[in-house]
């Protein structure tokens, strides 16, 4: 299986020796790291790990909403196609209509108002929101206000995606076309992802490369390529091969929650497992 990357060029994140702590004596706790990681361009990377590990933090770093403690993380993207995050809350404005919410990124790139509007439609168009411009996020259901928040990030053209668990608060059947969805526009525009996940089945699904973090502080204990090919279908998460990969990532998780003691808790989800 060859991932969607670009092989030769250098790494489109880069993060050495990243650790974050919170707080000050008695009550500080180390969150994360130390932390390697390379993302190369064009690459879906899934970060799966026990509560409370980092991951979040972690991302936060990379989007450079949060300064490292320690070590450096480099980010490869060019002023006119930044990088792009969606939060686990989605993020967007209620006050702001649909269309105005989605050309949000646009309007601080100071995109001029008519093409702004033209490439806002487009992804509302894309993501079957066309009907629902004019509507305020407050009447959407939350699967379209998660939709929005896609587009939005979407449409400045990002070249490297942030998502920490955007899918989380969604129902199964919702969280299932969503993925799909995601898959297909990230396969189509080739964007570098990074994608913190709960969701064994998730991060296998859209992932070229699945990173398993320790507990808290968060490293790298282990990474697995999912052994599908590209252009991927939803139709992959019948394939034994499928389930015998989710097997193995949540030994590997539940193995690390057991080493870490009852103050890790374990990641939701495979199918016909505990949670
Ligand atoms: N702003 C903050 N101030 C103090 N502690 C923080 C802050 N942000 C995160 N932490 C702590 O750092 C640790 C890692 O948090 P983080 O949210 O990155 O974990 P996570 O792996 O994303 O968790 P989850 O999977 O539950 O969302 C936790 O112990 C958390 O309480």
């Amino acid at each position: 299986m060859e991932p969607h990357t670009t092989p030769g060029t250098a790494p489109k994140i880069r993060a050495r020796a990243v650790t974050r702590t919170f707080g000050h004596g008695t009550r500080q706790v180390h969150a994360l790291g130390p932390l390697d990681m390379d993302i190369q361009h064009g690459e879906f990377c899934c970060i799966v790990g026990p509560s409370g590990c980092g991951k979040s933090t972690f991302l936060r770093i990379v989007a450079g909403l949060v300064r490292p403690s320690g070590g450096e993380v480099e980010l490869r993207a060019g002023r006119r196609h930044p990088a792009a995050m969606i939060p686990q809350d989605y993020g967007i404005y209620d006050w702001k209509t649909v269309l105005a919410n989605v050309r949000f990124g646009l309007d601080v790139q100071r995109v001029p108002r008519k093409a702004a509007d033209g490439r806002a439609r487009d992804w509302l168009n894309r993501l079957g929101l066309a009907d629902f411009a004019d509507a305020y996020p407050a009447t959407l259901s939350g699967g379209m206000r998660q939709r929005v928040a896609i587009a939005r990030a979407l449409a400045v053209e990002p070249e490297v995606l942030l998502l920490d668990e955007p899918f989380a608060a969604l129902d199964a059947q919702l969280r299932t076309i969503l993925q799909d969805e995601l898959l297909a526009v990230c396969q189509a525009t080739r964007t570098t992802a990074l994608f913190v996940t709960h969701s064994l089945e998730e991060a296998i699904v859209l992932g070229d490369r699945v990173v398993v973090m320790s507990a808290r502080p968060g490293r790298v204990i282990a990474e697995r390529r999912p052994p599908f090919d590209r252009p991927r279908t939803g139709a992959m998460r019948r394939a034994p091969r499928f389930a015998a990969l989710q097997s193995e990532l949540w030994e590997l998780l539940r193995a690390e929650v057991q080493r870490a003691g009852a103050g890790a808790a374990a990641p939701v989800d495979p199918v016909g497992k505990p949670s």
